[in-house]
C-alpha cells in the first residue's frame, strides 16, 4: 500500500506565487522518507495539505489510502504529526500535553514511556512548558506525535533545535519506528541526518518535485561525480594541478598544500588520476570520496531563484497572500 500518493497536486497563494505546482509524490508504506528542499520549495505546503489544514487549488492527496480533505479524521487517528513551530500551552506540563494528545485521539498510551524515548527527562516533563528550552519542545512535539502508535509520521523539520545528541537519538527513533513497519516522512535541511537514515529522498525546488529516488539512484542518474584526494610529499616545480582535469571523466582538479584533489564524473577515471599524480610525486595516502547527499541536492536545486525563499517582493513585505489560511503551526493530534 502507498502510505502517501499525490496527483497534480497544485497549491497557489494569491495570483503570483505557486507554492505546489503539479506534484506527483508517492510513499510506500514502511519506507523513511525525506522530503527536500531549498527554503519556500513547498515542503511545509505539502505537508499543510495532506494534513488537510489548507486546501489545495488543484489535483489531489490520498495519505494511508484516505482522501486527504474528505477523510481528515480517520488520517488525523492513525497520523502522528510534528509541524512545523509547534505550538504548546505554556501552562500545561509536559505530560499533560502528551495525556492530551492521547485523549483527542482516544489512544491507550503511556505517557511516561513515550517521554523516556523522546528524551525528556522525568523533572522537565513535570513542568510547565512556558519555561521549556527549543529542544525541549521540539522533545515534547516529537512524542505527541507518537501517541497512539501511528502508521504514518509526518515530521516537518524535526531535528530544529536539537543539540547534536538530540540529533543522533532523533535518527534512532526513526529507524526504531521505521523497524516497527511506521513509515516516516519528514522535512530536514539537515543532509547527513538524511542521509544516514533515508530510504528514498523528494527533492523539491521552486514547487516542483526534481527528483525522487534512493540515494544511490541519485547519484547514478547525475553522473554521481566522485572526489579523490592523493597526499603527497611534494609537488614538483611548475605542475599545475588543474592539467589534471584534462584527462577524460575528470571535471575539475586543485591542490591545497600538499593535497591534490580531483572531481570525477566517471568514478573510473579515479586511477587514471592517481597513476597520473603518482608519475610526478611520491603519493603518502589516498583518501576517495562519492558524491555527498549535499552535492547532489546542490545539482537539483542550483537552479533556484531568487534568495532561495521562493518568496515575491510583495509577499516578503506581507501585502501578499491568503487571508483565509489556517496556519499548521498549532498543537495537532
Ligand atoms: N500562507 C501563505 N500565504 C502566502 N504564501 C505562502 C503561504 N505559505 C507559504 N507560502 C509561500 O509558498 C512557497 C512555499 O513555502 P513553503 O513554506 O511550503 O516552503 P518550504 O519548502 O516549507 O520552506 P522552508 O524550508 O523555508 O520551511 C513560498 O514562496 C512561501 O512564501
Amino acid at each position: 500500500m502507498t502510505a502517501i500518493e499525490t496527483r497534480g497536486l497544485t497549491k497557489r497563494f494569491g495570483e503570483d506565487v505557486v507554492a505546489v505546482d503539479s506534484l506527483d509524490l508517492t510513499v510506500e508504506s514502511g519506507e523513511i522518507f525525506g522530503f527536500l528542499g531549498p527554503n519556500g520549495a513547498g515542503k511545509s505546503t505539502t505537508i499543510n495539505v495532506l494534513l488537510d489544514f489548507i486546501r489545495p487549488t488543484e489535483g489531489s492527496a490520498e495519505v494511508l489510502g484516505y482522501d486527504a480533505q474528505r477523510e481528515t479524521q480517520a488520517i488525523r487517528r492513525r497520523v502522528g504529526v510534528l509541524p512545523e513551530g509547534a505550538t504548546l500551552y505554556d501552562r500545561l506540563t509536559g505530560r499533560e500535553h502528551v495525556e492530551w494528545v492521547a485523549r483527542t485521539k482516544g489512544a491507550d498510551a503511556d505517557p511516561d514511556a513515550i517521554l523516556d524515548r523522546v528524551g525528556l527527562g522525568r523533572d522537565d516533563r513535570q513542568r510547565r512548558t512556558g519555561g521549556y528550552s527549543k529542544g525541549m519542545s521540539q522533545r515534547l512535539a516529537l512524542g505527541m506525535a507518537l501517541v497512539g502508535d501511528p502508521d504514518l509520521l509526518i515530521l516537518d523539520e524535526p531535528s530544529s533545535g536539537l543539540d547534536p545528541n538530540g540529533i543522533q537519538e532523533m535518527r534512532d527513533l526513526l529507524r526504531e519506528e521505521a523497524e516497527r513497519g511506521t513509515t516516516v516522512f519528514f522535512s530536514s535541511h539537515i543532509l547527513p541526518q538524511v542521509e544516514a537514515v533515508c530510504d528514498r529522498v523528494g527533492i523539491m525546488s521552486d514547487g516542483r518535485l526534481v527528483a525522487e529516488d534512493t540515494i544511490a539512484g541519485l547519484r547514478e542518474a547525475t553522473g554521481g561525480s566522485s572526489e579523490i584526494t592523493a597526499t603527497v610529499d611534494a609537488l614538483p616545480e611548475g605542475f599545475d594541478p588543474a592539467t589534471l582535469a584534462d584527462l577524460a571523466g575528470v571535471e575539475r582538479a586543485s591542490a591545497d598544500g600538499n593535497d591534490v584533489t580531483a572531481v570525477c564524473s566517471d568514478p573510473g577515471a579515479k586511477m587514471e588520476v592517481l597513476k597520473r599524480i603518482d608519475e610526478v610525486a611520491t603519493v603518502r595516502d589516498v583518501h576517495s570520496e562519492e558524491a555527498s547527499l549535499e552535492d547532489l541536492f546542490n545539482r537539483y536545486t542550483a537552479a533556484d531563484p531568487g534568495d532561495g525563499t521562493g518568496r515575491t517582493e510583495s509577499e516578503a513585505s506581507g501585502t501578499d497572500g491568503e487571508p483565509e489560511v489556517e496556519d499548521a503551526s498549532g498543537v495537532t493530534a
